[in-house]
């Protein structure tokens, strides 16, 4: 079977492991279980009807005295580019809105109150091919861009927060940014996160496209909590999370492409551990399918020249502060997955594992600051 095949790891499990077994496999490997979430018929519908799954999940925070549950909704969502990648770029941009649209349709039908798409989502992952047209045609302004005023529309029509990650083109100068664009429920876009890690690894040559973003640990308050955007490779930096959690977030979101011989193995582990380790919510985004680019490009590792990047393999899923999660959504379909989570939650589990409190910050910092110093001295003790 091949990977684009293999549907998810979850579906495997439970087609293999015996009854009795499953539930104790589920609770090492993804802790305590999330609840199904019951999502109303035609939501459900909608998406049968219009070929996407749909899956809902609810982490349960404890009863307080003193405060209400602040229970709120995400909808994270996958999604294959819709037409071929040398069709013309209008149509093309054109075509996956109309098909986000749809989808943003039946997570208003849930409640969803912040949605986030995948990486650069309108567009194919083009960064393999080092070619500059026509893909950097797809950067738009994060604040006057089409996408942008497609989004305002969602967020206003639907009441719904939403997270989008574009590439950005700024200002005179033209500068290119890999950007989540962030719009309030009101229709206002209320700022912006740029990527500030850029791989160089494998096809993932963005450093070609855009630099390392200037947009700091940024945190979004929100009528629905705080949030913050750690884009894509920013996954494999746990300071990254670590700052955008000291800075408040509550929630952060991390919009992703990356295909399956490079990085599953990693992929449920970084966010999941960002949220234990930050006591806080992440939400896992991976793109889905395979896209073919005309022109061949090479990997320089000696392999023959090809089309295509490998399969992008969606599995987006919601990591909670307790080390549970909900299960993926499909490694080949495209999906919205559904999450209420009860911020509270975050509070009671720093509460329980006080790692704000135990960490020794001031004691990192001094360190990092002589580690960062060209005459730094490492210390290491030798006999
Ligand atoms: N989009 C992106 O940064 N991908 C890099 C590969 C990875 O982080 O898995």
């Amino acid at each position: 079977m091949s990977a684009c095949e293999f549907e998810s790891l979850e579906k495997s499990l439970e087609s293999h492991v015996p009854e009795v077994e499953l539930s104790e496999v589920k609770r090492i490997l993804f802790g305590k279980e999330t609840q199904k979430l019951d999502l109303p018929a035609c939501a459900v519908s909608a998406a049968a009807e219009r070929d996407f799954e749909l899956k809902g999940y609810r982490f349960e925070a404890a009863q307080e005295q003193l405060r209400p549950p602040r229970r709120i909704r995400v909808g994270l969502i996958q999604n294959h580019v819709v037409l071929p990648t040398d069709a013309p770029i209008l149509d093309q941009v054109n075509a996956i809105h109309s098909r986000i649209g749809e989808m943003v349709e039946v997570a208003a039908m849930c409640g969803v109150n912040i949605v986030c798409f995948q990486e650069t989502w309108t567009m194919p992952f083009a960064f393999c091919t080092r070619e500059k047209e026509p893909w950097t045609e797809f950067a738009e302004s994060a604040e006057e861009g089409n996408t942008t005023r497609f989004c305002q529309e969602l967020a206003k029509k639907y009441n719904m927060i939403v997270v989008s990650p574009i590439l950005e083109r700024e200002g005179l100068h033209s500068t290119l940014w890999n950007t989540a664009v962030v719009i309030s429920n009101s229709g206002n876009v209320l700022g912006k996160s740029r990527k500030n890690h850029i791989p160089r690894i494998g096809d993932f040559n963005e450093s070609t496209y855009y630099m390392e973003g200037d947009t700091g640990h940024t945190v979004f308050q929100t009528q629905f909590g705080n949030i913050a955007v750690n884009i894509c490779y920013g996954r494999h930096h746990p300071l990254n999370w670590f700052m955008y959690s000291m800075n408040g977030a509550e929630i952060i979101f991390n919009p992703s492409a990356t295909v399956g011989a490079l990085s599953e193995p990693m992929w449920s582990i970084e966010a999941r551990n960002a949220a234990i380790a930050n006591h806080c919510f992440t939400c896992a985004i991976n793109r889905v399918g395979t896209e073919h680019f005309k022109s061949e490009f090479t990997s320089g590792d000696g392999r023959k020249a090809h089309h295509d990047f490998g399969h992008f393999y969606g599995s987006s899923y919601v990591a909670a502060p307790d080390g549970s999660r909900t299960p993926g959504l499909s490694r080949t379909r495209d999906g919205l997955l559904v999450v209420e989570l009860d911020l509270n939650l975050n509070r009671q589990i720093s509460d329980k594992w006080s790692f704000k409190m135990t960490g020794r910050y001031s004691e990192y910092a001094e360190e990092l600051t002589k580690a960062v110093r060209h005459d730094f001295k490492p210390n290491i003790v030798k006999e």
